[in-house]
């Protein structure tokens, strides 16, 4: 079946459809070490992908652009389906694919992770070498489909990991999250329709027998705690037939043909160019189209601006005058801050509460009626309003993203998540410390309903907002609602809030 070509174009039909925890200590470590904030495809000089390194847990940067439109609604994930017999090489074109692709928002989805978990009968077959794991039955493709509908609509997933050598799930599981392209590997990652139907672009890695039989011994003997007689035993039973029964008669799904697997250097190359097309295809230019959109329409009924009192006025009067000092800029930004906090409370759900006073009477009260409450802040200049949550809020969770602009593209770019864990039932306050073209704060609202935070949910506070930005989050999230002490009218050419209060987050950390 092997062909002599580097790569068989299979009739031709390249899909060319657009495709945590606790929140952490060391975002500002992880900021300063963060060197490459974008990378295009065909720049000369190729630069380091930097990768963020913290005590817990790596966190990819090399910023990940809008996986959304003006609308809020997400741009699927590219997915390529990795298909071929046992030790093939699927991992290791999947593994040269990511290498060639070059950009981190890639993730690697395999079918072992959903092999079913066995009865104690069955294991004691599995250790003997005689239970049958190349059978579709061995799968649970039920919730292998779901997963990676959901990696492909953008969402997080819970992955479990397999131990080949126990036969059985690891205790830990695995969070994928957030890829622009999905690589899905496995065995039988063409035999069903339903699965084959996610599928962009289908790969059949197709390498001679004799390799993969080799292959698989040395493999099986070395990593996954076989013996010689067992590996040829189990292949020879099931492994052989099953390729012929189930997994060669996949190759007509296939759009592509690798022979001879993770060498075949020029396969690969076409494979990265085709989903780059596919990519670039899908790009928007979303901070300026949000910049010029829905200027004098009336403001949302989701917005709530705190009373313009003439306390609150005199803040604003200090925190705009350019004569201010970094000192009085804080203290009056602080004050304002928990103004808002306190505001934005009162929007959150509450619930009759009665309680008994120390005189033994009744007192009828109030008391949030949530499941949880936590706060998310928009790095770097939402880190400033974090104290204040922190003083009217008790024993808040907290969690935080960065977001910075490309400078090439002008277009906002995820490098850091770190969101509490079990947030999905939470009301979310998110916060920055200014508003103006919504791009970043969209950006933050997807990665939170990407996690299953609910859009009615999520409180977008900040101190200060553009009319536009107001506009653009309203049209995209027209259930978050959305809480300022002030709605300024214009942007300038620079996407500035005019009149503004400066960089909110130099003047206040003093990095004019
Ligand atoms: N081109 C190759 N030459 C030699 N060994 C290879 C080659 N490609 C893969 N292998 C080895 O063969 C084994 C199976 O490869 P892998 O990529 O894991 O295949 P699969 O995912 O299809 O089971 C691994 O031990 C791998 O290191
Ligand atoms: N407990 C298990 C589970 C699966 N296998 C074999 O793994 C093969 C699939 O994995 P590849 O990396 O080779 O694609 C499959 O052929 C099963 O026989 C196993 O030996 N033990």
């Amino acid at each position: 079946m092997n062909s002599s070509t580097n790569c068989s174009f299979n009739e031709r039909r390249l899909s060319s459809r657009s495709n945590s925890g606790d929140a952490d200590d060391n975002v500002a470590q992880a900021v300063a070490n963060m060197s490459v904030l974008s990378r295009r495809r065909n720049t000369s000089v190729s630069e380091p992908l930097s990768v963020i390194r913290t005590n817990k847990r790596a966190i990819y940067t090399a910023g990940r652009p809008p996986w959304y439109n003006e609308q809020g609604e997400l741009k699927e994930a590219f997915v390529i389906g990795l298909s071929g017999g046992s030790a093939s090489g699927k991992t290791t074109v999947a593994e040269k694919i990511i290498e060639a692709l070059d950009f981190p928002w890639v993730v690697l989805l395999s079918m072992d992770s959903f092999y079913k978990v066995l009865t104690p009968e069955q294991h004691e077959m599995a250790e003997k070498n005689e239970y049958n794991f190349d059978h579709v039955d061995a799968f649970d493709f039920e919730l292998c489909c779901e997963t990676l509908k959901k990696l492909k609509q953008g969402k997080s997933v819970e992955i479990p990991m397999y131990d080949f050598t126990t036969h059985a799930r690891k205790k830990e599981t695995k969070k994928l999250y957030g890829a622009n392209v999905v690589i899905f590997e496995g065995i039988m990652s063409f035999v069903k329709a339903e699965l084959r139907e996610l599928l962009d672009m289908k790969v059949f890695v197709d390498t001679d027998s004799d390799e993969r039989l080799a292959r698989r011994l040395r493999r099986d003997i070395t990593q996954r705690g076989r013996n010689l007689q067992g590996v040829l035993h189990q292949y020879n039973k099931f492994v052989k037939p099953a390729f012929e029964q189930f997994i060669e008669p996949t190759l007509q799904y296939a759009d592509i043909v690798v022979p001879r697997g993770g060498t075949n250097e020029v396969a690969i190359d076409l494979i990265a160019q085709h989903v780059y097309t596919q990519l670039e295809e899908r790009n928007l230019n979303l901070r300026s189209h949000l910049a010029h959109a829905q200027i004098g329409q009336p403001l949302p009924s989701t917005l709530h601006v705190l009373k313009s009192t003439p306390q609150v006025q005199g803040i604003h009067t200090i925190l705009r005058d350019c004569s201010t000092g970094r000192d009085d800029f804080v203290f009056y930004s602080k004050r304002l801050m928990r103004l808002l906090f306190e505001f934005a409370l009162s929007l959150l759900p509450h619930e009759p509460h009665t309680v008994e006073t120390p005189q033994n009477t009744i007192y009828d009260g109030r008391r949030f009626s949530g499941t949880g409450l936590c706060g998310v802040s928009i790095l770097r200049a939402g880190e400033t309003v974090e104290p204040a949550l922190f003083s009217v809020t008790k024993d808040i969770r907290l969690g935080k993203i960065l977001i910075q602009t490309n400078l090439e593209t002008s277009e906002p770019e995820l490098h850091y998540i770190r969101v509490p864990r079990k947030i999905s039932e939470d009301h979310v306050i998110l916060m920055d410390a200014t508003v103006a073209t919504g791009a970043a704060a969209m950006m933050a609202i997807r990665v939170l309903l990407d996690h299953d935070v609910k859009e009615e949910n999520i409180l977008l506070v900040s101190l200060l907002m553009a009319e536009t930005g107001v506009h653009s989050v309203a049209y995209a999230f027209p259930k978050v609602q959305i809480v300022t002490t002030a709605v300024d009218k214009h942007l300038n050419e620079d996407y500035h809030i005019i009149p503004g209060f400066g960089n909110f987050g130099d003047r206040y950390f003093g990095t004019e």
